[in-house]
C-alpha cells in the first residue's frame, strides 16, 4: 500500500518543481566510493589497550574523519569527520572468520558461540533484529495513508513533513520525513507516539534507548581522544532527536535531491543508512558515496562537536541523492545539547597557539538562526524545551 504522498512521487518523469538548477543538482550518477583502511578493533577498547584504540580513533578522525566498525572492528575510511559503524555480523561471516582467526584458533567453542560471545561482550550493542524492526516500522509508517500522518505540532510528539512541504528556493526535495524528539522518553514522547503502525511505540523506544547507549560510548572515546576529562560531553548530549527519511524511487536522480548539502546541527549524528546507498559526503572538492551496508551506522561529527573541539574535528558536509529503482529509508539519531547549553570551544583545547575559533553561543540561538530542525524548528524547540 503506497501512501498518497509517495504516490504523488510515483511518476514517469520528474515534475518541474522537483528539478534542481544545474549548479545544485547531482548531475552524474556515479561518484567515487570511500575506500576502507584496516582496522581498529573496538573490542579492544578496554583495559590497557583502550589508550591505543582511542589514539587510533583520534588519528582517523583527524586525518580522515571517518571510521567503520563491523561488529567488533573499527575500520578507518578516507572521508571527512564521519565514523561508520558496521554491525552486520552474520552478513559478513567470512570476513569475520578471517578477522577473528587468531581468536577462534585459541578457543574450543564453535564459531557460533563466539559470535554470541563477541556480540554480547564487544559488539556495539544494538541488536540486529532491532535495527531491522525499526527500519520496518518507519517504512510502514511512511506507507500509511496521508491522513494517518497529518502533522499537528500542538498535539503530536512527532513532526511529519511530506515532499510537497519541503522546498528549497522553490524546489521540492524527493523525500518524506518524520522527526521525533526522544526526551523525556518515558513521558511526553512516548505518550504522543503515532498510534500506527502497531508496534511503533515498543520498537522505537527500544531503538532510542540502544542508540543512546551507543552514542554515549562513542562520545566517551572521542572525549578521551581529544584529551578532555571523562564525561565532558554529558551536558552537551542531553537532547536526542530521531529523524527518519523516506526517499521514493525517482525517474531521474540526476536532477533531484533527497536532502540538500548540509552539516548536522548536532554534537554527533548516528545514521542508519539502510541497505540502499544514497549518502554522499563532500571531500576534497568532490562528492564521494558512502556505500550502504546492512545494519551499518554512520557516525557524523556535527556542528557542535566542531565548535567544542575548536575545529580539531570537522563537521562533514553531506547530502542524500535518490535512485531510480528502490525506495530508501534512513534513520538518523541526532545527539544535541539542551537548548540552554552554551556551546563554545573546550577551555582545555584553547591556548595562545590555538585561539578559540568560535564565540560562545546558546544552542537555542544556533537552532533559531539556522532553523536547525527544518520547517518545524519552533515546534520542536517547544517540545524539547525544559519548560515542558
Ligand atoms: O539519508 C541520508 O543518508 C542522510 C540523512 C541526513 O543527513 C540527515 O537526516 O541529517
Ligand atoms: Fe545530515
Amino acid at each position: 500500500m503506497a501512501s498518497q504522498v509517495s504516490s504523488c512521487l510515483d511518476v514517469q518523469s520528474v515534475p518541474e518543481s522537483y528539478i534542481f538548477p544545474p549548479e545544485t543538482r547531482p548531475g552524474k550518477l556515479t561518484v567515487p566510493l570511500c575506500k576502507t583502511n584496516p582496522v581498529i578493533d573496538l573490542g579492544k577498547a578496554v583495559g590497557q589497550a583502550r589508550t591505543d584504540i582511542i589514539q587510533q580513533i583520534s588519528e582517523a578522525c583527524q586525518r580522515f574523519g571517518f571510521f567503520q566498525v563491523h561488529n567488533i572492528l573499527f575500520y578507518s575510511i578516507t572521508s571527512t569527520c564521519l565514523i561508520n559503524l558496521f554491525c552486520s555480523f552474520e552478513n559478513s561471516l567470512k570476513e569475520l572468520m578471517v578477522s577473528c582467526k587468531d581468536f577462534c584458533l585459541h578457543q574450543t567453542n564453535s564459531l557460533e558461540d563466539h559470535i554470541v560471545l563477541w556480540k554480547q561482550v564487544i559488539n556495539h550493542g544494538v541488536p540486529e533484529c532491532l535495527i531491522i524492526d525499526t527500519t520496518k516500522v518507519f517504512n510502514d509508517l511512511f506507507n500509511l495513508p496521508a491522513e494517518d500522518k497529518v502533522n499537528v505540532p500542538e498535539k503530536n510528539g512527532w513532526f511529519y513533513t511530506d515532499s510537497m512541504k519541503f522546498s528549497s528556493n522553490g524546489v521540492h526535495l524527493w523525500r518524506e520525513n518524520i522527526k521525533v524528539p526522544c526526551q523525556p522518553l518515558e513521558e511526553e514522547c512516548v505518550q504522543l507516539c503515532p498510534e500506527k503502525p502497531n508496534r511503533y511505540r515498543e520498537i522505537v523506544v527500544s531503538y532510542v534507548k540502544e542508540l543512546r547507549k551507543l552514542s554515549l560510548r562513542i562520545l566517551e572515546l572521542i572525549c578521551e581522544g581529544l584529551g578532555l576529562e571523562g564525561g565532558y560531553f554529558e551536558e552537551s548530549s542531553e537532547v536526542q532527536l530521531l529523524t527518519a527519511n523516506y526517499y521514493p524511487p525517482c525517474p531521474d536522480p540526476s536532477t533531484t535531491l533527497g536532502l540538500l548539502r548540509h552539516c548536522d546541527p548536532s554534537l554527533i549524528t548516528i545514521l542508519l543508512e539502510g541497505d540502499v546507498s544514497g549518502l554522499q559526503v563532500f571531500k576534497d572538492g568532490e562528492w564521494i558515496g558512502v556505500k550502504a551496508l546492512s545494519n551499518a551506522f554512520v557516525v557524523i561529527v556535527g556542528n557542535q562537536l566542531e565548535i567544542i573541539s575548536n575545529q580539531k574535528l570537522k563537521s562533514a558536509e553531506h547530502r542524500a541523492v535518490t535512485n531510480p529503482s528502490e525506495a530508501r529509508t534512513s534513520i538518523a539519531t541526532l545527539i544535541n545539547p539542551s537548548l540552554d547549553f552554551v556551546v563554545e570551544p573546550a577551555k582545555l583545547l584553547v591556548n595562545d597557539l590555538n585561539p578559540p575559533l568560535y564565540r560562545p553561543i546558546l544552542y537555542k540561538e544556533f537552532v533559531h538562526s539556522s532553523r536547525a530542525f527544518g520547517p518545524d524548528t519552533e515546534a520542536i524547540k517547544y517540545r524539547i524545551s525544559s519548560e515542558l
